[in-house]
């Protein structure tokens, strides 16, 4: 068999191991303990050795973790900084939710085959309204779109170059980890956020945890019934990617129309390659996302061509050096 067909084939097991090996400890411990071996990491964690040998042995044939001749175990240093909880980059509480929504979300999915995403939306509730049914699940949701977020963030301000910008609007800002950092990184900037009224108490929890008072406000509104509020620069950080390309255009145009002449768009999206071919995070995220929403992931070209649509012109993509990238646009 193929390695990347066994991999394929044995993925389940893989993102099961990295869940179990997570909520045990293994990983924090293999960050503070390199060259551990699995007796020194069951002694300390207390438990079964056996199964820790056995599950470890998944993780080192899968390249998470390595082991050495003496059997000593290391995180590999490119992949530690997801692997180790207490990094800004952990990526494992990703994988909770993918385990507790994958058995819906595949049920869904067959469904589609079968019948069509149309035909079974018209049974569902709309995405927002689902997860934005009570406060706590609102808060779910926009923490984990926060731990998505705030991260790269910094890294995504610092490549759109906005030391002339003045009045950010951030499109479905959520609680604001896009504003946030990139009030931090330029202090003549004010933000924004323009968001669905549901989110309102969670962006103020945002201004007073930063203390942001008087440089991050909030607009509540529907970006599909509401003008946007005038900026010289609007982010859409994960929004293009819940909606089809119709509504993408409209969208588009209202930036434009609410965008001060010399301002600029800012789309922060994951990319397929323009073969369409991968990355794997992206064809999966794409799959999802058709479960989750309305919306599909594109090409850095699919983008630019909605941004020129709209108007933009002086089109360019910045990559980062995560899984969000940077694709903007002037209006001149
Ligand atoms: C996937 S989240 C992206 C959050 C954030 N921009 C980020 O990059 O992490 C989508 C955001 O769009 C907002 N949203 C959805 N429908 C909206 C609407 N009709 N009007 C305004 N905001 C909306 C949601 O409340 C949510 O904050």
């Amino acid at each position: 068999m193929p390695p990347e067909l066994g991999t394929a084939v044995f993925g389940v097991y893989a993102t099961r191991a990295l869940h179990l090996a997570d909520k045990a400890g293994v990983f924090v411990y293999l960050a503070d303990h390199g060259g551990a071996t699995s007796g020194d990491v069951g002694g300390a964690l207390g438990v079964d050795r056996e199964t820790l040998e056995r599950l470890l042995l998944v993780l080192v044939s899968l390249r998470v973790v390595e082991r050495d001749g003496q059997g000593g175990h290391r995180l590999p240093e490119d992949a530690r900084p997801y692997l180790d909880k207490r990094e800004p980059q952990y990526v494992l509480g990703f994988v909770d939710h993918l385990l507790g929504s994958a058995a819906e979300q595949f049920g869904v999915l067959a469904d589609y085959l079968a019948r069509g995403k149309k035909a079974v939306d018209a049974e569902r509730p709309a995405p927002f309204d689902e997860l934005y049914r009570d406060v706590a699940s609102t808060r779910r949701f926009l923490d984990a779109m926060w731990q998505l977020s705030f991260h790269v963030s910094h890294e995504l301000a610092g490549l759109a170059e906005l030391g002339e910008a003045r009045r950010l609007v951030d499109v479905g800002g959520a609680s604001g980890p896009f504003s946030v950092a990139a009030l931090s990184i330029y202090p003549e900037l004010t933000s924004t956020v323009f968001d669905l009224p549901e989110v309102e108490q969670f962006l103020k929890e945002t201004v007073d945890r930063y203390r942001l008072e008087g440089r991050l406000g909030f607009a509540s509104g529907s970006f599909f019934t509401d003008p946007l509020p005038e900026g010289d620069t609007f982010a859409f950080g994960y929004i293009l990617s819940d909606w089809d390309d119709k509504t993408c255009a409209a969208l588009l145009r209202k930036a434009y129309d609410a965008c001060v002449p010399g301002g600029r768009v800012l789309v922060m999206e994951r990319l397929f390659d323009e073969g369409r071919t991968g990355p794997l995070p992206t064809a999966v995220m794409n799959l999802s996302m058709h479960f989750e929403t309305e919306g599909r992931h594109r090409t850095p070209a699919e983008y630019t061509d909605l941004l020129r649509g709209a108007g933009f012109t002086e089109c360019a993509v910045r990559r980062s050096s995560a899984d969000k990238h940077l694709v903007i646009g002037r209006r001149v």
